[in-house]
């Protein structure tokens, strides 16, 4: 059974007007312990896709459609306190600013040991050893006398690997993971990716890895999922996603990863700009920045299909068009 299946996910902003779909049927699943990427230049919907998942999503915007399904339980329609229970104890959570996660008034020694003692039944010296334990497993260095330090002690970087050690505390079986590097130094980003790659391995904890850069995929995921205008443009498994892109928005994603030896920047050389939420285009959203669009692509939706080893929602896969194609 997979860990997490997100089916037919739709997600609606109400505005003055109407509504706003954000994300379109988004389905996808991921297995215990696998890594699955989700990139897309900014506003593909991907922090919008974490964010129903872990049930947070910022009001007005709603699920409006689809199912949200972890170990088999439906989670996109429980309650407040359930939802928290589930979020400490089976999602972890990790955004992209540490201090999102971690309260000001309180050391982290704290804050580490009530989510354990919230979620697992342990003395409170117990918890205070397994946050010791978590710490020094983070790379905090001096993690017993650490532990009492509060976040703004630490500096970003090491405020991250806090965060790391608090979405493990409660042993969650999937890890929601949104831009964990991005407000992070260059220098460090590398060091905590690699870090929360190898804590959810060893404990067989699944994660998502939201982020827009292809590099950090290449070097970390077993699958991805390739945003566009809040659909999945293509997901599959990264070798082949990543050398064979079956999907020309992966194909630019791709060449816009930036030489190893230069500091990474946020995509930028597809020409135009992701539509706004008011104005997808008709048929392929991507169809205007697209090389390689054809009459079709303007026209029809493309679904998610086979292409190669990956799934593509792109009408260069689908035998009928192979005429018009060539025409
Ligand atoms: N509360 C909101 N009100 C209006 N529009 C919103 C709201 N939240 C998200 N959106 C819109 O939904 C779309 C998807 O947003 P989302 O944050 O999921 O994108 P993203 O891929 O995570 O981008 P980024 O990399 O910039 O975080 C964007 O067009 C965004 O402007």
């Amino acid at each position: 059974m997979a860990l997490l299946e997100v089916k037919n996910l739709v997600v609606e902003i109400p505005n003055r007007r109407g509504s706003l779909r954000a994300l379109n049927d988004i389905s996808f699943s991921i297995e215990p312990g696998e890594i699955l990427g989700v990139v897309g230049e900014s506003g593909a919907g991907k922090s919008l896709t974490g964010a129903s998942i872990i049930g947070l999503l910022e009001p007005p915007a709603r699920v409006a459609g689809g199912e949200i399904i972890l170990q088999g339980e439906r989670i996109d329609h429980l309650g407040h306190a359930r939802m928290q229970h589930i979020r400490g104890r089976r999602i972890g959570a990790i955004f992209q600013d540490p201090l999102t996660s971690l309260n000001p008034l309180y050391t982290v020694g704290q804050q580490i040991e009530e989510t354990i003692r919230a979620h697992l039944p342990v003395t409170s010296a117990e918890a205070r050893r397994r946050a010791i334990g978590l710490l020094e497993d983070t790379g905090i260095p001096a993690a017993a006398q650490r532990i009492d330090h509060y976040p703004h002690q630490f500096s970003g970087g090491m405020r991250q690997r806090v965060v790391i050690a608090l979405a493990l505390a409660a042993e969650p079986t999937l890890i929601v993971a949104d831009e964990p590097t991005t407000a992070l130094d260059v220098s460090i980003q590398a060091q905590i990716i690699s870090l929360l790659k190898r804590l959810c391995h060893e404990r067989g904890a699944a994660v998502m890895l939201i982020t827009h850069d292809m590099g950090v995929i290449a070097e970390t995921c077993d699958r991805v999922a390739v945003m566009y205008a809040g659909r999945i443009a293509e997901i599959g498994p990264v070798a082949q996603v990543i050398h064979e892109p079956a999907h020309p928005y992966t194909a630019g994603l791709m060449a816009s990863i930036p030489d190893m030896s230069q500091d990474r920047e946020r995509l930028n050389q597809i020409d135009g700009a992701m539509p706004r939420l008011n104005a997808i285009p008709s048929g392929c959203a991507y169809h205007p920045r697209c090389p390689q669009a054809f009459d079709r692509c303007s026209r029809e939706r493309p679904e998610l299909m086979a292409a190669g080893a990956t799934r593509a929602a792109c009408w260069l896969h689908d035998a009928h068009s192979a005429a018009e194609v060539g025409a």
